[in-house]
């Protein structure tokens, strides 16, 4: 399978997918893509051999279509099987998701459906909630709304700022997205929740 990676920012999760993506893992990387050409992922991904490209939103001001028909111009030259969203930043139109359905994940720093959307350490802090976590999770128009194919779940711990919880919860996305995506290249659609 022919795996195209979506980033906005550092990349630590495309790190993390390529280098599982190994050996006998049914999926290869084939493109990592960002809407930001200052996206410290880039360099990350070239450094490790695998092709960049950059498609900046600015330009396109609102017109969301026109930035994503951009976007997808570069991803069918790649001819990916399978698109992850590894902190890409931009929320996708219906158009361009049901164009990708069924083909498209994306990790989110919440236990989904609790928290879609930005600040998800915080709100869960200023709830009181006693554990977080992340969610892997197919990419509908709904935002952070598609079904869920694999979640892990970390302590809050009492006086935790959501900097300390952020970074306690990525070490469990790198574990859980490399996973998840294993499962879906092989076909598998069930869920999984670690520990
Ligand atoms: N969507 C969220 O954005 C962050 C991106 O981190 P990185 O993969 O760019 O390091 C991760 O926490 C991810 O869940």
């Amino acid at each position: 399978k022919r795996v195209a990676i979506l980033i906005s920012g550092g990349g630590s999760n495309m790190v993390s997918l390529v280098e599982d993506m190994t050996g006998d893992h049914p999926a290869r990387p084939v493109l990592v893509l960002s809407n930001r050409a200052d996206a410290g992922g880039l360099d990350k991904a070239k450094a490790r051999g695998i092709p960049t490209a950059v498609v900046d939103h600015r330009p396109f001001g609102s017109d969301r279509p026109a930035f994503e028909d951009a976007l997808t111009h570069v991803l069918e030259q790649a001819h990916p099987d399978i698109i992850c969203l590894a902190g890409f930043m931009r929320v996708l139109t219906e158009g361009f998701v049901t164009r990708w359905q069924g083909r498209m994940l994306n990790i989110h720093p919440s236990l989904l459906p609790k928290y879609k959307g930005l600040h998800t350490h915080q709100r869960a802090i200023d709830a009181g909630d006693t554990e977080a976590g992340c969610s892997v999770h197919e990419v509908t128009a709904e935002l952070d709304g598609g079904r869920v194919l694999g979640q892990a779940r970390v302590p809050i711990v009492p006086g935790d700022t959501a900097d300390d919880l952020a970074a306690r919860v990525l070490v469990q996305e790198h574990v859980l997205y490399p996973l998840v995506l294993r499962r879906f290249a092989e076909g598998q659609r069930d869920r999984i929740d670690l520990p």
